[in-house]
């Protein structure tokens, strides 16, 4: 059994504070703009990308090695020195104030570990082998990723439309639920073209119509 509990995080105008400013903290910190965080950076040295956020103002750059307090007010940490000794500093202010951090070099020190992730918009597939093999995370993203193409976002996005006028227009749950149930398993989704996504889409609003008047 995994001792992580997979969740959705929403960390969109939260502080994130990551230490450390190498090949690691650059990957860090660029998914972390992705989910529109306010990025704190704390290290005596950043790599040529990361300088570049900080002179296009993305992220807030503080030159300075680690130091005790650095992480007070912070929502997540990311330690990702080369220093495990500072890593480790950084670990036990976490765990005082008890914000969650990630450490790189220390899946088990970890309160949270940042998974291999597929997105197709609203769909999001995450694996973790709980730090154990980042590579085979890798391996199975990239398999997952040849059968939930990119199409999957269009499809995803219908059945929520659907669904939202679903909740409105049929009042029984058991006829919701067979709606469902219907346009996930019994429509074929053969969307290796746009020309066939659009046609899945049609035939999936012809469900609903049709179903609907029953
Ligand atoms: C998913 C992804 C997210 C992200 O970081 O953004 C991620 N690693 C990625 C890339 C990547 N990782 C590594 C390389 C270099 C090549 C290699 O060595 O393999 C590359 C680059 C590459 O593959 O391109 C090696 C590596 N990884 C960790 C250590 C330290 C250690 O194990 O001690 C070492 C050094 C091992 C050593 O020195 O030998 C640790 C972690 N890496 C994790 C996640 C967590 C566990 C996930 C899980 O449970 O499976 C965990 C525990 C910590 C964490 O939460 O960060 C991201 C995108 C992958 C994708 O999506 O394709
Ligand atoms: N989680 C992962 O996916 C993953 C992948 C590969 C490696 N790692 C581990 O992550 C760590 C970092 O790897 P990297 O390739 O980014 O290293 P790196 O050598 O490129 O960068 C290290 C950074 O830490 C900074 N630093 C050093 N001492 C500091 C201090 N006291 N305070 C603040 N910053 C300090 C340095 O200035 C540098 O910017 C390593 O321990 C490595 O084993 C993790």
């Amino acid at each position: 059994m995994s001792l992580y509990y997979p969740m959705m995080l929403k960390i969109q105008g939260k502080f994130c504070t990551v230490i450390g400013g190498g090949e690691v903290a650059e990957r860090k910190v660029r998914t972390l703009l992705k989910y529109e965080a306010k990025v704190v950076l704390i290290s005596p040295k950043i790599t040529e990308g990361l300088q570049g956020l900080v002179e296009e103002k993305k992220i807030t750059y503080k030159k300075k090695y680690y130091e005790s307090g650095d992480l007070i007010g912070s929502y997540l940490v990311y330690a990702v020195t080369d220093d495990a000794a500072i890593n480790k500093k950084c670990e036990e202010e976490a765990k005082m104030h008890q914000i969650l951090i990630n450490v790189a070099d220390s899946p088990t020190a970890s309160d949270f570990i940042v998974p291999s992730s597929i997105e197709r918009g609203s769909l999001t597939i995450a694996i973790s082998t709980e730090g154990k093999s980042p590579m085979l995370s890798s391996k199975i993203k990239k398999e997952i990723e040849e059968i939930y193409t990119e199409g999957y976002e269009e499809i995803v996005d219908v059945l929520g439309e659907i669904r939202e006028r679903a909740l409105k227009e049929i009042p029984s749950i058991k006829d919701r639920r067979y709606l469902f149930r219907y346009l996930v398993h019994e429509v074929p989704y053969e969307i290796d073209s746009q020309q066939k996504l659009e046609a899945v889409k049609k035939e999936m609003w012809k469900v609903y119509e049709s179903l609907k008047r029953l």
